[in-house]
């Protein structure tokens, strides 16, 4: 069963002289126990108010929300009481961009502001602060404010505070835009930690796909108010089926800067560029040397890259081929049979058409 079931959301946002803003449309999403969610897609694209309304922090307009094995909302109605929503909240942590703490108060005490709701005693209550700076490696830092602390820490304290309820979820809203890489690498590993160690389920919203692939088990890429693709991470990444998600996973965007720079001029009737991504683990053979020996075509590398998918390298090559249209044929039928996602492109990196 589903941790988080949302089933055609519509949240609309009425704008002047009647019109509204659709900035989720028709979104049905399923969020199993234990996921890394990555939720990516440019400015705009809806994220954010998506995810919102996975608390209700933003209310849908059609759709159905059941988290946690209670509905929230039926047919765009809310059905459970605002009172059972305020407990249902606190199994569901968020973190923010802006850490959202509290500057006048020490890092304790934004911890302990989370239990303020409890009945434990001050003891028991710093007992319980402590332990949560202590799971993200802060515990140091108690007496400290927020602004003696780096980005990075501050994220922590936030992340310690989101999981002061024991939750079973953590919404990370672009909580690792604002940090520098060694701190998004330091805020990303705690989160991997906290998935494996608490089982907590963590939707991940971002803009940068690098977090997702460092982390994400499944990925969904959201574009004008809709997922236009999702699934798990390394089928997103290796079989991407939408532009925009050959863009954003497929390391194009690498692709196409190196391929501007190169400055290739038009491409001939005897000369193709075409970009294959792999699992190294599936792809024993040089490729390349294959080709040649097989149909006799040339290839020229122009741009390679491997990276690690959530522990799992992962190859890109893009190649130049030589020959006549005869032998591009064979030379496209050969790669097509390769274990390898191919697309063609146009000699600036971009779709081939
Ligand atoms: N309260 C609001 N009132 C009116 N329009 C809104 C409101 N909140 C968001 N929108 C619009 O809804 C669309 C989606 O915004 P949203 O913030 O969800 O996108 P996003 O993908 O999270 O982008 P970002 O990373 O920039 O926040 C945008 O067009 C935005 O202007």
């Amino acid at each position: 069963m589903s941790i988080i079931s949302l089933d055609h959301i519509d949240v609309d946002f009425p704008q002047k002289k009647g019109q509204s803003v659709k900035a989720v449309n028709d979104v049905t999403l399923h969020v199993e126990k234990g996921d890394i969610y990555g939720v990516v897609g440019f400015s705009g694209a809806g994220k954010s108010t998506l995810v919102r309304t996975v608390n209700l922090l933003q209310k849908p307009t059609a759709g159905d929300i059941k988290v946690n094995g209670v509905d929230f909302v039926k047919d765009g109605k809310q059905v459970i009481s605002n009172k059972k929503l305020q407990l249902e909240r606190r199994k569901i942590g968020m973190i923010f961009q802006h850490f959202n703490l509290l500057n006048e108060t020490t890092v304790l005490e934004n911890v302990a502001f989370a239990l303020k709701h409890s009945k434990l005693s001050d003891e028991e209550l710093e007992k319980r602060s402590l332990e949560l700076l202590d799971l993200v490696d802060l515990k140091d830092k108690a007496n400290f404010y927020p602004v003696e602390l780096s980005g990075g820490q501050q994220q922590r304290v936030a992340i310690a505070r989101a999981l002061a309820n024991k939750p079973d979820i953590l919404i990370s809203d672009e909580a690792t835009s604002a940090l520098d890489p060694q701190n998004t690498q330091q805020i990303l590993a705690l989160l991997k930690k906290l998935n494996k160690e608490l089982g907590l389920t963590v939707i991940l919203i971002t803009h940068e796909m690098e977090a997702v692939k460092q982390i994400a088990t499944k990925v969904a890429v959201m574009e004008n108010g809709q997922v236009i693709e999702n699934g798990n991470l390394r089928q997103i990444f290796l079989h991407p089926k939408k532009e925009l998600t050959k863009k954003f996973v497929g390391g194009s965007l690498e692709t196409i800067s190196t391929l501007e720079s190169l400055n290739l001029g038009k491409l001939g009737e005897n000369e193709a560029v075409y970009q294959l991504v792999y699992s190294i683990a599936n792809v024993t053979k040089s490729i390349i040397i294959e080709l040649y020996r097989q149909t006799g075509a040339e290839a020229s590398m122009l741009y390679g890259n491997v990276e690690l998918l959530n522990d799992e390298p992962i190859g890109t090559l893009v190649v130049s081929v030589k020959g006549d249209p005869e032998k591009q044929k064979q030379a496209r039928e050969f790669l097509e049979k390769q274990n390898v996602t191919l697309t063609r492109l146009d000699e600036k990196g971009n779709l081939y058409d």
